[in-house]
Order: C-alpha cells, then sequence, then structure tokens
C-alpha cells in the first residue's frame, strides 16, 4: 500500500475511537510510510461518492464507521482494484467481527498495516451492493425504527428494545421467492440472503456462507406470527433446515422475492426499500484488506 484515504463517518462512535483513529494513522504515515488521507462525510451517501472519486488515485480506501459506512465505501468500490479496509467506529461492527479484526480501532489500524488482500464475492439488490446479507422483513422492519440516536445511547439494546412492538405486530405474508428459477412460496416472516456468517455479530444463521464461492445462501423463515419465532429460533439454533416446519436453507446465484404487500429490506443493516426485489450475487468483486491471520472462506 502507498496511498490510502480513510472515509470516517464523524456521527458514528465517540471521542475515545476517534482518538484512536487519529494515532492509527500517524502510525501508518511513521512505520509504513503510507500517504494517507482523511475525509470526513457530512450526511448518508457521501461515503459511496468519496470512495469512487478517490478509488482511481489510492490503493486502499478505509471505512471508519459502523456497517453502514462500510456498506457506502464498498459501494463505490466494487469492480475496482481499489481495496477495502475497515477500522471499527460503529455498534455492531460486523463485518470487522466475521474478520476477527481488534474492536479496538488502533489495534485495528495495526492489523491493517501488516494485512494481506483478498477478492471477495459480494451482493446486489436491485442496483445497491452488499458485503454482509440483506434482510426482507421482520429484521428490516426493525431496523427501520431504530435511529442512529438509539444506536449511540443503548447500542445493541437498542435493536431488542424496538424489536417488541414490531414483533407483536408481525404476521406472516404471502410471498414467492424464486431461487435460480426454482420456485419456493410461503407466509413469510423473516428471509436472510446472505454473503457471509455471522448475523448481526452473535448468530450463525446462514453457516454455510462463503464469501468466495460465488452463491448466496438463502434461510428463509416462515410462519403466521411471531408465536412461530421460538420454533424458528431453535431450529436456526440446533440448524434443523428442512426439519422444522417453515424453516429452509437454499443457495442461489439469483433471487426474486415477490409479496402480497411490500416487505421491508435491509442491506447490511441500512433499510433501502420494499419488496419486490431481485438479488444476485457479483463474484469475486471487491479485494478487501484483512488481518494477517484471518482466512476467508
Ligand atoms: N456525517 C453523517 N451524518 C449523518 N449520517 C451519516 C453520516 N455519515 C454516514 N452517515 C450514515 O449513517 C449510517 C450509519 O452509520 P454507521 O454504520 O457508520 O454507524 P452505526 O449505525 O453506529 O454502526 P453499525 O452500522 O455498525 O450499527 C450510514 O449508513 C450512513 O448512511
Amino acid at each position: 500500500m502507498k496511498r490510502v484515504t480513510v472515509i470516517l463517518n464523524p456521527m458514528a462512535g465517540n471521542a475515545h475511537q476517534r482518538r484512536a483513529i487519529a494515532k492509527g494513522i500517524t502510525e501508518w504515515r511513521s512505520n509504513q510510510g503510507w500517504q494517507v488521507r482523511l475525509r470526513e462525510t457530512r450526511r448518508a451517501g457521501d461515503a459511496t461518492t468519496f470512495a469512487r472519486e478517490e478509488a482511481k488515485r489510492n490503493d486502499l480506501i478505509v471505512a471508519a464507521g459502523g456497517d453502514g459506512t462500510i456498506n457506502e465505501v464498498m459501494n463505490g468500490l466494487v469492480g475496482t482494484d481499489t481495496a477495502l479496509g475497515a477500522l471499527p467506529v460503529g455498534t455492531g461492527n460486523v463485518w470487522v467481527r466475521e474478520l476477527h479484526q481488534s474492536l479496538n480501532p488502533l489495534h485495528a489500524a495495526r492489523q491493517l498495516a501488516d494485512g494481506h488482500v483478498e477478492l471477495v464475492d459480494v451482493g446486489q439488490a436491485n442496483e445497491r451492493y452488499f458485503l454482509l446479507m440483506a434482510g426482507i422483513g421482520l429484521d428490516a422492519a426493525i431496523t427501520r425504527e431504530v435511529r442512529s440516536a438509539d444506536k449511540k445511547r443503548l447500542g445493541r439494546l437498542a435493536y431488542v428494545i424496538k424489536s417488541l412492538p414490531v414483533l407483536w405486530r408481525l404476521r406472516g405474508t404471502r410471498t414467492r421467492i424464486s431461487l435460480d428459477g426454482e420456485p419456493l412460496k410461503g407466509n413469510a416472516l423473516f428471509v436472510l440472503i446472505s454473503n457471509s456468517r455471522l448475523y448481526g455479530g452473535v448468530l450463525n444463521i446462514a453457516y454455510r456462507a462463503a464469501m468466495r464461492d460465488g452463491m448466496l445462501d438463502v434461510c428463509t423463515m416462515m410462519g403466521d406470527s411471531a408465536l412461530d419465532a421460538p420454533k424458528l429460533l431453535a431450529g436456526i439454533l440446533f440448524r434443523g433446515y428442512g426439519m422444522i416446519e417453515g424453516l429452509e436453507y437454499r443457495q442461489a446465484r439469483e433471487i426474486e422475492i415477490a409479496c402480497s404487500k411490500p416487505l421491508p429490506i435491509q442491506v447490511d443493516g441500512d433499510a433501502i426499500g420494499t419488496t419486490p426485489m431481485t438479488f444476485r450475487v457479483v463474484p469475486q468483486a471487491l479485494r478487501v484488506l484483512l488481518p494477517r491471520t484471518t482466512e476467508i472462506n
């Protein structure tokens, strides 16, 4: 690496984390000889614009923020030769956890200095790329309710609190899914389309997902209401896909989803719209900088 731009979301994280990032940048300059530029976002969407501009003259773009900022940065890097790195300054930090990278921004910066670059698949939801996953139904409805001020105040607990009224109102929605042309129908509560394994930083729902297999993993949870949730959750925990009624695990390159009423959709933790939508894998589309000891499957 020679030329690096760090794109920082100043709204994510705290002063302590920002100081750690500043120290990490100083170390990159003095120890690695990297030319490092720092750009701060002013609003949602800036990180994609900045990443697209900076990709032309940089070897590495580092997203300093949460998974939403990482998603915006990778949307500007897909298909370029410029690699994506991440420094955790968010709430969930699922990508950083998936990579077994440190949650301390300074330690994470040191891991990147010593890292290696790999090509990975990304997912695409209509025009928007995603690195981790897309959620349709339950989790997107919860995501829509959680504001960034809630996340700052309560951390991941904000999702738990906001999930209660959403679960109360949850009803299965008649849904038609096409998996590379193969149909799957039912009353969907939640559909997860995943590129990576770790969900929400805690649970391996898509436990067979691999970021270099040219496939997306699709976990469907069908039912009538939240009363079906304990059964489905037990099925996920004990890998009862295909054995528990309503719980299926598939893999596909292209997935089309249409519902009897529009269901909300999130990618990498940000709400992006509603069904119908088409999802596809874009194989080996993004270069990522990983800690030296991290091997991705
Ligand atoms: N300067 C900014 N002002 C307001 N919103 C911003 C700004 N920069 C980025 N954003 C938006 O904030 C969203 C959330 O930020 P980010 O993901 O960095 O933090 P987080 O939500 O705390 O972390 P996580 O996604 O890991 O839970 C991003 O998707 C982005 O669209």
